[in-house]
């Protein structure tokens, strides 16, 4: 393995160029720190030196803070294991020293990357490299500096904007920021910087001191101004996190009394977070979605991806449209199929307006939408099937059409050709019945909206071969997706963990809560939207065709409730006719609607669970315990199964497949936040009043008599144990 180490090369031209190497995206490891302070002090006390490049090896200059450190603060509760950066490195050591820096940038400068680079004197960058200060996303504030010296850069307002939403901005945009003083092509990286490095030392460029900037703050008036409109962002936007106002407290305080005291604030809040539930919870996640692409038995066995040139699409509805929008958007052509020239209109105009509407919103450009949509084909037939390379199914969850569907495209594709389906629920043995091709299919399973949303659940069964999953992870990778692999069972690894959730907030209705309340309880949990708005948003038609599969594959564990069939019956259909249990009009923000009550109340009458025919009382943390610890229940089927390889993949596929609070580490971190043996309590009494939906799973059972957290997968099984499973 490559040697972690900073190195320094001293030119003729008395330019000591000092690289940080520690692949693959030159983190902040303690031993680069350390290195770092080193060849600084040799760089100083060498008379050949005049001025230093500091760059980094491999084309990046920096990731940023070592993340790894951050995981040890937290399993020891030691704070002392964050080495002080932000004053003994970049104040003492780069900004302050009697010669001057400038900061070679390539690739990327993120975090504790971006903070080394503004401490330097200047910053020649090249133009494509990504800048950012991630921390906040990460559930800490940038800690060397970052608070301090981006304001001092590019200004309040536009400081803010970067800090709060943790946005990436490339080098061309930095220069007209100001954040970037130069741009140069990677042949002339070096040459530029190590020139702009000399002319900063012989006072022929301005020697700069960022943390001691104030020009570009504004007067004190405006700067309040910003932060008071910086506050309310912060609250809107991440209201149930603490570190975002906490940056804001950082620069606040340099604002009133100078950058430096404004790093010992950083300082002191960074400390203060570290430990937080919060950050707990996204450096979790953070090394969770890393996690999900080593996968035993396809990644470790020497296989490469083959290349996927073509891929056709059949079913241009919803789920069809947008994951050829995602396709195209990446530049891999797509055929798509239909059965007739309506739905084939249909279903290319989606497609278009899917684009459009990213151009709306300016993550796309005109030019490159129309570079996108040529790569887009519609036909009504499979003759232009024989030059695919991968085929995703997307039609509706009928066994028998898919099953049709599966026997057709094995005649019409090469052999090498991958089938994947993007059923949601149905048992992939059952779709690819009728071929003899099980090893080249796979479930690929996308979430709506699929250009948007970022999981991609890769279902295989124990017949799909090792070099299709990983085609399949590739082009999934390829797509900007994160692929989580996981088993065949009914509704795989998401559908699977949270169909109790919307069965439970149903029940819940039938005991007389109000529905708009669960919603409430729900979202301030920190999902985006209750089930109930969920529903309305995804559609009945999905809810009331999973619904059987649910019943059948999990007897005695599924609840029934009529409501959504009464809605249907009473005309509403959800967000799709604009009625549903909110009203949706364009241009507004969903309104609850009170006439649905009668509905409800019907719906209560047919299913009389009241006790006694009176409405439960029960508290708002109850709500949510009665919603959330049957989901945490079927997770731990799903890991006692197998379906998933590791905990920590279902934690990701509930943060990116169901919009799970990501700063709650996800479903099964959650659940041991929350305790095995609390969950197991709630759940038996549930069980004894309301019967078996919310019978513990001996999974749970286990964990929570032994006292282990659910995320452990492994504990010796007694036999006992096995057969009840
Ligand atoms: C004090 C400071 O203010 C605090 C900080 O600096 S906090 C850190 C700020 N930096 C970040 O948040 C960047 C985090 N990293 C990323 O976003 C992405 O890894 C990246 C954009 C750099 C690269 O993405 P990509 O090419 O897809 O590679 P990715 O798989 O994510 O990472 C490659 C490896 O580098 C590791 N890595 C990436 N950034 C790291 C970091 N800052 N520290 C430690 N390891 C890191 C990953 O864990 C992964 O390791 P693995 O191969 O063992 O799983």
């Amino acid at each position: 393995m490559a040697a972690v180490r900073v190195t320094m090369d001293v030119g003729s031209d008395a330019v000591a160029v000092i690289t940080i190497r520690n692949p693959p995206v030159n983190a902040l490891a303690l031993p680069i720190v350390t290195g770092l302070k080193e060849k600084y002090a040799e760089a100083m006390s060498r008379s050949d030196v005049k001025a230093i490049v500091l760059t980094g090896e491999g084309g990046k200059f920096c990731g940023g803070f070592d993340i790894n450190i951050f995981a040890a603060v937290q399993n020891t509760g030691d704070l002392s294991l964050l080495p002080n950066t932000s004053v003994e490195l970049v104040v003492n050591v780069i900004e302050d020293a009697p010669k001057p820096s400038v900061a070679a940038i390539q690739g990327l400068a993120l975090g504790g990357g971006l903070e080394l680079a503004m401490g330097c004197h200047a910053r020649v960058s090249t133009p494509e490299a990504q800048l950012a200060l991630p921390e906040l996303a990460l559930g800490v504030v940038p800690g060397m500096g970052g608070t301090q010296r981006l304001p001092r850069l590019v200004g309040l307002p536009t400081a803010i904007e970067i800090l709060l939403l943790s946005k990436s901005i490339i080098a061309k945009e930095g220069k007209e920021y100001g954040l970037v003083d130069a741009i140069a092509s990677p042949e002339d990286l070096l040459k530029t910087s190590r020139m702009w490095a000399l002319e900063i030392a012989e006072q022929r460029k301005p020697w700069i001191i960022s943390l001691r900037r104030t020009d570009r703050l504004g007067s004190l008036s405006e700067a309040f101004e910003t932060l008071k409109a910086g506050r309310q962002q912060a609250k809107r936007i991440a209201p149930n996190v603490p570190q975002h106002q906490a940056c804001l407290d950082a620069i606040e305080e340099g604002i009133n009394f100078g950058g430096y005291a404004g790093l010992l604030k950083e300082a002191k809040v960074s400390k203060e977070l570290m430990c937080s539930s919060t950050t707990k919870g996204l450096i979790h996640v953070f090394f969770a979605q890393r996690a999900t692409s080593k996968v035993p038995n396809v990644t470790d066995v020497g296989i490469r991806p083959r290349k996927i040139k073509r891929v056709a699409i059949i079913g241009g509805g919803l789920m069809g449209s947008g994951i050829a929008t995602a396709l195209i958007l990446n530049n891999t052509p797509v055929i798509l199929k239909e059965i007739d020239s309506n739905l084939l209109q249909k279903g290319l105009k989606t497609i278009e307006a899917n684009l459009q509407s990213l151009v709306k919103k300016g993550s796309l450009t005109i030019e490159k939408m129309n570079k996108t949509l040529p790569l887009l084909t519609g036909v009504l037939d499979y003759s232009e099937f024989k030059n695919v390379d991968m085929v995703i199914e997307a039609v509706v969850e009928k066994v028998s059409l898919k099953q049709s569907i599966f026997a057709d495209i094995e005649k019409a594709c090469p052999p090498h050709c991958i089938f994947a389906t993007n059923t949601s629920t149905i048992d992939l043995r059952i779709v690819g019945e009728k071929t003899h091709s099980q090893g080249r299919i796979i479930g690929a399973h996308f979430f709506s909206p699929a250009h948007v949303m970022p999981l991609l659940e890769i279902v295989r069964t124990d017949k799909t071969s090792p070099q299709v999953i990983l085609d399949l992870m590739t082009v999934g990778k390829t797509i900007k997706k994160v692929p989580v692999v996981v088993g065949n069972c009914t509704g795989f690894a998401v559908n699977r963990t949270f169909f109790p959730y919307t069965q439970a907030a149903q029940f819940l209705v039938n005991l007389g809560v109000d529905l708009f309340r669960i919603d409430r309880v729900v979202s301030s949990f920190g999902m985006p939207m209750g089930p109930f708005q969920l529903q309305d948003v995804s559609g009945y038609e999905v809810a009331l065709a999973v619904k059987d599969f649910f019943a059948s594959s999990f007897r005695g564990r599924t609840l029934e409730s009529e409501l959504v069939g009464l809605m249907v019956k009473h005309g509403r259909n959800g967000k799709n006719n604009g009625k549903g249990y909110y009203i949706y009009e364009k241009g507004q923000k969903p309104k609850p609607d009170s006439s649905v009550q009668p509905i409800i109340e019907e719906c209560r009458r047919r299913a009389n669970v009241m006790p006694g025919g009176k409405p439960v009382t029960l508290s708002d943390q109850e709500v949510l315990e009665m919603i959330f610890f049957p989901v945490v229940n079927e997770a731990c089927r799903v890991l006692a199964e197998g379906v998933v390889i590791q905990a920590s993949d279902l934690d990701i596929a509930s943060v990116l497949g169901m919009s799970f609070p990501k700063y709650r580490g996800g479903i099964v971190y959650w659940a041991d936040s929350v305790g095995s043996s609390y969950i197991y309590e709630k759940l038996n009494k549930w069980t004894e009043l309301y019967g078996n939906f919310f019978k513990p799973s001996p999974y749970l059972e286990e964990r929570a008599i032994k006292g282990l957290p659910l995320s452990m997968l492994r504990v010796a099984e007694s036999p006992q144990m096995k057969a009840r499973m």
